[in-house]
């Protein structure tokens, strides 16, 4: 099964267990989130489903509209009865990396007003410690003028080494979509972090806007494996 198969089936098993109707859903941001949109849509024409779609960034805004799903924002709608978005990496612990495509952000905001956060993924994101799949390391997002004294304050605080993420089809840094920019932080692998506190600690240096670590935060994970099952994870 390709990659693209197990995001499918985890995010079509995951929509159809937790999304009913009449229901408030944040959408997450990435690759697999893409099959989670198609399958709301399907449920819509299908069967009726009544659902109003929160955005966590400009791209899962375009994906809610181009499959004429309602869009809600969060002035509306600042209670969600779920968010299913997807992850770079899930602990044993349901400790999450997230990010990889520059959308922590939103991601966080829109999780903290759902009642529960669904991950969906495909089998290489399904670790027992961070770093171990996922190796781009934590992504934090960062007001563009306090870049360079906040990578020498995590590299004292914590060791390891922080890239400025840098555009692909343009010149100098990514931008997010809040007009931040994004420092991934290649942690050391071989310690031990207390993945709470290391959050806590990360969002005290002035200019730090958000983390790509999600703790206690997910409900769920549901995996699509190789073999063409979905294996799920709760805490
Ligand atoms: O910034 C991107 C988001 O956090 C994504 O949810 C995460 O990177 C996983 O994306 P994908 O489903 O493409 O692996």
């Amino acid at each position: 099964m390709s990659l693209n198969e197990a995001k499918k089936i985890a995010a079509y098993r995951a929509v159809d267990e937790w999304v009913k109707t009449k229901t408030a859903v944040g959408i997450g941001s990435g690759s697999t989130v893409v099959f989670a949109v198609d399958r709301l849509a399907e449920r819509v024409k299908q069967e009726g489903l009544e659902v109003v779609c929160v955005p966590t960034s400009f791209q899962a805004r375009q994906l809610i509209v181009e499959n004429n799903l309602v869009l809600g924002d969060l002035d509306r709608y600042p209670k969600l009865d779920v968010a299913i978005d997807g992850a770079d990496e899930v602990d044993k612990d349901m400790v999450l990396i997230k990010g990889g495509g520059g959308c922590l952000l939103q991601e966080k905001i829109v999780a903290s007003c759902a009642e529960k956060l669904i991950i969906i993924a495909d089998y290489t994101k399904n670790s027992q410690k961070l770093g171990e799949q996922y190796k781009k390391g934590v992504p934090i997002e960062v007001v563009p003028m306090a870049y360079v004294p906040i990578r020498e304050k995590i590299q004292q605080l914590f060791g390891g080494e922080l890239k400025l993420r840098m555009a692909v089809a343009k010149a100098g840094p990514c931008v997010t979509d809040n007009g931040n920019f994004i420092l991934d932080w290649h942690f050391p692998q071989s310690a031990d972090f207390n993945w709470t506190e290391v959050n806590r600690d990360l969002l005290l240096i002035p200019g730090v806007v958000e983390t790509g670590l999600f703790v206690n935060m997910a409900t769920k994970a549901y995996f699509g494996m190789a073999d063409g099952s979905v294996k799920t994870q709760e805490k």
